[in-house]
């Protein structure tokens, strides 16, 4: 498996499993089959409602010894709510202990967003917080801190912005390690790509296959979709692969991490081995042709009348 090699040594396989809307009841036998077949990535987040079961999945393979927490390298993710310094250690205590681990790879903020306390999801703008009251350096920094503590390995941002970016690395004087967003062939965040190259952060790329499982009020009508595209598909039968193992191979082959999500054993075989597929330097150009600037998870849910977040500071494009 390619990994991405960290300043310390430690290395993030390139391709990871995503684990949002894999349902409970399910998912650990997905963790159980996923371990089997390869899988050492594993991406989770608190917000997704399944760490406890992913939890003993993994716990599980270790006790049988199919795998060693040594080989295993585990993301999780500070939600929304917890962004204040007085509650970002007991936030990633709850799913150290739902993860049964005694650190993380990797802990990232999820949104740069805050919600009041007990707010899962807001529903109003009177439920979320001024970045100007909790500022995302504050978060930062307590983050900064769980990594001095040997909580987390590494730490890193999600949905931040190349100015967020910079903003949080002047005030506390720490680079994130690690940035993850959205990037497919339809958004390829060439922009942002350049730059964490420059800065030496990673970048890992979700919804890597267009997400077609979320949530219907997140889905536009008429959206593009990866998997109708002509390019891709041609590419995939003249390399007698599938159309998502090009889409993986793709992100891969330009130096990021992906982490498809799949419950499906023969989809999990399919997404792993892409990996290792090389495409040609001509095969790349075609596919970084494909760039349409498409954003699956728009954030607009976020942007909520009397708050004071707006698509355009969300994103600052
Ligand atoms: N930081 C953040 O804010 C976010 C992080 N993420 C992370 O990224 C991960 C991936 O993104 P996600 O939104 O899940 O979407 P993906 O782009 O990974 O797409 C998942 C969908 O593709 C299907 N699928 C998987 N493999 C194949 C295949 N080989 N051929 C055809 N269909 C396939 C899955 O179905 P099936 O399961 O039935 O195979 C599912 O419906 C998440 O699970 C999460 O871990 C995602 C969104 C936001
Ligand atoms: O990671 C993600 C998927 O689930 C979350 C909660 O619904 C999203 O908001 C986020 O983008």
């Amino acid at each position: 498996m390619k990994h991405l090699q960290f300043n310390n040594g430690d290395k993030m396989p390139a391709l990871g499993l995503g684990t949002w809307k894999s349902a409970k009841g399910e998912v650990y036998e997905v963790i159980r089959k996923a371990i089997e077949i390869g899988y050492r990535h594993f991406d989770c987040a608190f917000i997704y409602g399944n760490e406890h079961e992913i939890g003993q999945a993994i716990s599980d393979a270790i006790k049988n010894n199919e795998v060693t927490r040594n080989e295993l390298w585990i993301t999780s993710k500070l939600w929304n709510n917890r962004h204040k310094k007085e509650h970002i250690q007991a936030a990633v205590e709850v799913t150290l202990h739902d993860l049964q681990l005694d650190y993380l790879d990797l802990y990232l903020i999820h949104w740069p967003v805050v919600h009041k306390y007990d707010v899962s999801y807001p529903e109003n703008g009177s439920e979320l917080v001024s970045l100007n009251e909790v500022p995302l350096s504050e978060t930062w920094q307590g983050l900064v801190e769980l990594k001095e503590k040997q909580l987390t390995k590494h730490i890193g941002v999600s949905n931040f912005s190349i100015k967020k970016i910079n903003q949080i690395t002047e005030k506390t004087g720490v680079l994130p390690e690690v940035l993850q967003l959205e990037s497919h062939l339809f958004l390829q965040q060439k922009q942002i790509l350049s730059f964490t190259q420059e800065k030496g952060i990673f970048l890992t790329a979700f919804c890597p296959l267009g997400s077609a499982d979320r949530p219907a009020s997140r889905i536009s009508e008429g959206e593009p979709k990866l998997f109708e595209n002509q390019t891709i598909i041609e590419i995939a039968q003249e390399k007698q692969q599938t159309p998502a193992q090009i889409m993986l191979a793709w992100a891969v082959n330009r130096g990021t991490s992906v982490i498809p999500k799949s419950v499906n054993p023969q989809r999990l075989k399919e997404n792993l081995a892409s990996a290792d597929i090389e495409l040609s330097s001509t095969e790349m150009a075609k596919l970084n042709d494909l760039d349409i600037h498409y954003r699956y998870i728009k954030g607009d849910f976020w942007c909520l009348k009397g708050s004071d977040y707006t698509i355009e500071n969300l994103w600052d494009e």
